[in-house]
């Protein structure tokens, strides 16, 4: 499989308080490497505070990363002219269609934006172009909405005007954040069939980023879970989810789903809503882990367990 997307030794770290209290480190991101292969969805799955958000901004903004490299196809990304392409094949799809969508514009002006952004082709072009990206989210008849105002739209419809503005300089990848999030349950569906259908259709590869296990077992091929600013386990979405190895991505799935009788670790039920410890080193997560052992004080490296799955754990589940 091609590489589209990797991420290498990728750090971000915050400076947090100060005024009133202490001063604290946050390791939004910490050390992180993956890869996306070409027309797949790859899940950065983890609570709110994970780092999904601050990952997903440094593969667009490399140079505001501590340490670590993005390689787009390959090749790294270094310096503005790289930069422009990547911003160009890279598109993104933020959470709240209400906050990613001018108000003030109409929805032609909105989808036409970043081509004029990149100076992509003349007037007649881009008018045809965002009457295409339009109709490639099915928002029916094009000219029709393309004179409309975002007020006059439904939420999923915003959202869909969000993704024809990404879909408009034809990128190779989108990185969907959140994407369904704040829209009604009754449509969320429609929205992942349709990137499903975009990305069969066009060959799109998406980074989606969610909280949502659901979402990512229907949307995703392969998954990676963060606890506080690190990849602790991932893997093709079927084998993690249904077999977790971390005790974090079982206490993620715990908190969604009902007891299951048949699973070996129900006992072990981890409040992953506990605030986590500020051990210093080792696995960030021993302080709220029922399975810790000694060895837990040493940090684990995120290890090859086999069937495509990595693991950062020393006392996996199976
Ligand atoms: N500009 C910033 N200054 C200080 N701390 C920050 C900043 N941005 C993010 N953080 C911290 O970095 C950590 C990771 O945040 P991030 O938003 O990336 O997580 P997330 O998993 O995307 O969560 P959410 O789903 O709530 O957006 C959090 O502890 C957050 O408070």
């Amino acid at each position: 499989m091609d590489e589209i997307l990797r991420a290498e030794g990728i750090s971000r770290i915050f400076e947090d308080g100060g005024l009133l209290g202490p001063k604290r480190i946050v390791r939004a991101v910490d050390d992180v490497s993956f890869s996306v292969y070409k027309g797949e969805v790859f899940v950065l799955a983890g609570e709110s505070g994970s780092g999904k958000s601050t990952l997903a901004n440094l593969i667009l903004n490399p140079a505001e990363a501590d340490s670590g490299k993005v390689f787009f196809g390959g090749r790294a990304v270094d310096g503005a002219s790289d930069l422009k392409k990547v911003r160009m094949s890279c598109q993104m799809v933020h959470q709240d269609p209400y906050d990613s969508v001018n108000p003030g514009m109409k929805v032609a002006d909105i989808v036409a934006e970043p081509l004029e952004i990149h100076g992509e082709g003349d007037k007649s072009y881009r008018k045809k172009r965002v009457l295409e990206a339009l109709s490639e989210v099915r928002l029916e008849p094009p000219a029709e909405i393309a004179a409309k105002h975002p007020h006059m739209l439904s939420g999923g419809q915003r959202q869909r005007v969000a993704l024809a503005r990404a879909l408009a300089l034809k990128p190779g990848i989108i990185i969907a954040d959140e994407p369904v999030s704040m829209l009604d349950v009754s449509i969320r569906a429609e929205m992942l069939e349709l990137m499903s259908g975009l990305r069969k259709s066009h060959g799109i590869t998406f980074l989606y980023i969610t909280h949502d296990l659901a979402t990512a077992r229907h949307f995703g091929d392969r998954i990676a879970v963060m606890y506080s600013g690190k990849i602790v386990e991932e893997g093709p979405v079927d084998t993690v989810l249904l077999r977790p190895a971390h005790p974090y991505t079982q206490a993620l799935i715990d908190a969604i789903s009902e007891p299951d009788p048949g699973n070996l670790h129900r006992e072990k039920i981890i409040r992953i809503n506990d605030p986590p410890n500020d051990l210093r080193g080792g696995c960030s997560f021993r302080s709220r882990c029922p399975y810790a052992i000694d060895r837990c004080a040493e940090e684990p490296e995120l290890e090859d367990a086999g069937g495509g799955r990595r693991v950062a754990c020393f006392a996996r589940l199976e």
